[in-house]
């Protein structure tokens, strides 16, 4: 997969994505992240990308002639044309809001381009004539779109395959079933007088299995219950969801 990245801060960009399993990626060749410093793309003496809003108003805005030179020579593309395996992310507030199932989308596709704004945002005819996709890792606002993009990045990049070791890729399954995930215990099995729940050493996988799931209904009843308002419960899983109930006091 390759991800091409324009920003005005490249450097931004060394640390997060050359760091642990998305640095391994890169070196295991499953991804290539490349950033592109738009101020490479200017054409004025003083490299300026940005410019006061027409129709007034406070802050500056992104000029459009920087992102569409540098996306025509990144596409080898004239204006608007595109290859199909490209998709063009504008990271903005004004976004659809990313989650896990738009990071597996997002996974399959073989080329990302991502585009970073700043200030109050890009001139809108960048959007218009390139963009394929605005996305928006909440809604809360920035100070730039690189923050965004690595959040998005890592997300992606880690359901490659290879990208994690086997032993951490079973957890997808879990979050992937739209349930918050249940709690983890690793040795010692006695801290500070605080124990493990006794089930998770017992080696029923069958029990395990039934206490994780129970968990995780519970959390998700407590933190964030309207995952479960359009869930389809299995019967075993109307059973859990009662018991977790009751050991909630409800
Ligand atoms: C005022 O900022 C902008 C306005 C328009 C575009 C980009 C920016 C850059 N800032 C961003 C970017 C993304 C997110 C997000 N929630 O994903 C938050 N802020």
């Amino acid at each position: 997969m390759k991800i091409d990245v324009l920003t005005i801060f490249p450097d931004m960009f060394k640390g997060p994505m050359e760091t642990s399993i998305i640095g391994r990626a890169q070196g295991k060749g499953i991804v290539s992240i490349q950033t592109h410093d738009v101020r490479d793309y200017t054409d004025n003496k003083h490299r300026r990308v940005d410019d006061t809003p027409f129709g007034g108003g406070a802050g500056m805005v992104m000029m459009a002639q920087p992102f569409f030179d540098a996306l025509e020579k990144i596409l080898d593309a004239k204006a608007g044309e595109k290859a199909p395996d490209t998709r063009v992310v504008l990271l903005t507030p004004q976004g659809k809001t990313f989650d896990q199932a738009k990071a597996r989308e997002l996974s399959q596709i073989p080329r990302l381009v991502m585009l970073c704004g700043r200030y109050e945002g890009i001139d809108d005819r960048v959007r218009q004539v390139w963009v394929d996709e605005e996305l928006s890792i909440g809604d809360y606002v920035l100070t730039g779109g690189e923050l965004a993009a690595m959040v998005i990045i890592d997300a992606v990049v880690r359901l490659l395959p290879g990208a994690l070791g086997d032993e951490s890729s079973a957890e997808e399954e879990s979050f992937s079933d739209g349930l918050l995930e249940y709690p983890q215990f690793t040795k010692p099995a006695q801290f500070r007088g605080l124990e493990v729940p006794p089930v998770l050493l017992s080696g029923h996988h069958a029990s395990i299995r039934r206490w994780r799931r129970k968990e995780s209904l519970k959390r998700t009843y407590q933190v964030r219950p309207e995952l479960l308002k359009e869930r389809n419960f299995d019967f075993d899983d109307q059973v859990l969801m009662a018991e977790a109930l009751q050991e909630l006091g409800h």
